[in-house]
């Protein structure tokens, strides 16, 4: 799945040594959880949702309303907040970023629990070069287990990955202020629960207290983590997101770029499955077109029947829905046998598209005791079809005088 390093490319910023680094780093991990859990125990969620940017750009804020827009449930993995032994506080409070090992040993450990399998966020991460280089060899890993379980019970544990790269973008300036306005709704927070002894502390970084430091993290960020990040657009799916606007146009943004894309997300076996069945948007492109062809060929080929159906519409269904045009909804009931025939009943659909009303149909079959066969007990019954017809259309917003 990843695509090999090639000097000659200039967008391949990795190192040689970066990538000797990653796979020293990344053999020692995979070892070590191979040993502790087990090969078949090596179950990584189906989806990944990397969230990157800057400090300050919302990923905290928008994690969220990813998180419900892929409908994932599970907590998110804020790989800071994994990341809390005394030498790792230490470093996080200069800005500076901590060991590209311990990080990767801590991420892979806790993406193997349960509660991630069908999909993680992963806060942070990568936020380095060695460590995208980590990734994709963990992807290659996945993609290789997928294989060697693709037959077996165990399966449905080692689907193929997903990877989708979200970053989101902000300049240096909302960076900074934005760390600082976090700084300062964090201590207003913790002295109302000093003030009440209601809640619980939070911790504040001191990078979003002093802004030398805050703009330290954003040089250590566009230094070290923006040219990993643009690296993943290559090899998964790359979402690039302007984070500079307000919460709601951010979202907006997000939503847009987090469309449903099932040919690159599903097994390609369910795909193909899937694929006879038509999307929505491909069916509604040529919709008018074709109830307007469809129209013309009622009054060339059948204009005895059409004229009939347009004539029960006029006379029997238009009064009952006119009394109903505040509400917009309407239900008829009718019996003519008129709509025996198939033809007609498409027929009064389409005359409602073209009039701008929706129209669906129930058929039942109303059955009424008509002879009895007097040796038998048995009794016969005389069928007939009720065609209970749905119309809806935009009632009137007008309620009160
Ligand atoms: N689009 C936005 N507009 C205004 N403020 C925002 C926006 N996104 C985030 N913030 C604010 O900026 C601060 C940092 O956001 P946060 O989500 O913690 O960033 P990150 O997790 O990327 O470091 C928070 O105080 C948050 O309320």
């Amino acid at each position: 799945m990843s695509a090999p390093f090639n000097p000659s490319d200039p967008t391949d910023v990795t190192s040689d040594l970066e990538i000797k680094d990653a796979q020293v780093i990344f053999n020692t991990v995979w070892r070590t959880l191979t040993e502790d859990v087990g090969h078949e125990h090596l179950t990584f969620p189906k989806e990944l949702i990397l969230l990157g940017g800057a400090p300050g750009a919302g990923k905290g804020t928008h994690t969220r309303f990813i998180m419900q827009a892929r409908g994932l449930t599970c907590p998110p993995i804020v790989v800071s907040n994994l990341l809390n032994t005394p030498e790792a506080q230490k470093i996080k409070d200069d800005g500076r970023m901590v060991g590209d090992q311990e990080v990767v040993g801590i991420v892979l450990r806790e993406l193997l629990k349960e509660q991630y399998r069908d999909g993680a966020v992963l806060d942070g991460f990568p936020r380095t070069s060695v460590q995208v280089e980590c990734l994709k060899m963990l992807v290659d890993r996945v993609v290789q287990l997928h294989g060697e379980y693709a037959d077996t019970p165990l399966a449905i544990n080692f689907r193929r990955p997903t990877i989708h790269a979200m970053v989101l973008f902000v300049g240096e300036k909302t960076s900074v202020d934005r760390q600082l306005q976090r700084g300062k709704e964090i201590e207003a927070y913790n002295r109302e629960v000093t003030e009440t002894g209601i809640g619980r502390l939070h911790e504040v970084r001191s990078t979003d207290l002093d802004p030398e430091k805050a703009r330290r993290r954003y040089q250590v960020f566009k230094e070290k983590t923006w040219d990993a990040l643009q690296s993943l657009k290559e090899i998964y799916h790359y979402h690039f997101i302007n984070a500079e606007g307000a919460i709601d146009e951010v979202e907006a943004n997000i939503l847009r770029e987090l469309q449903y894309q099932s040919s690159l997300e599903l097994d390609p076996r369910t795909f193909d499955r899937l694929s006879p069945i038509p999307l929505a948007e491909e069916i509604i492109i040529h919709a008018r077109q074709d109830l307007v062809r469809r129209l013309d060929s009622y009054e060339l080929e059948h204009s005895e029947l059409f004229g009939k159906v347009v004539e029960l519409v006029e006379s029997r269904f238009m009064p009952i829905i006119t009394r109903h045009a505040l509400s917009g909804r309407a239900i008829v009931n009718n019996e003519d046998s008129l709509f025996d025939d198939p033809l007609a009943l498409a027929m009064l659909i389409d005359i409602f598209s073209e009039r701008g009303f929706n129209a669906c149909v129930d058929k039942t079959i109303r059955k009424t005791p008509n002879s009895v066969d007097l040796q038998t007990g048995t009794i016969g019954f005389l069928e007939h079809s009720v065609y209970r017809i749905h119309i809806r259309f935009e009632g009137s917003s007008i309620r009160r005088g």
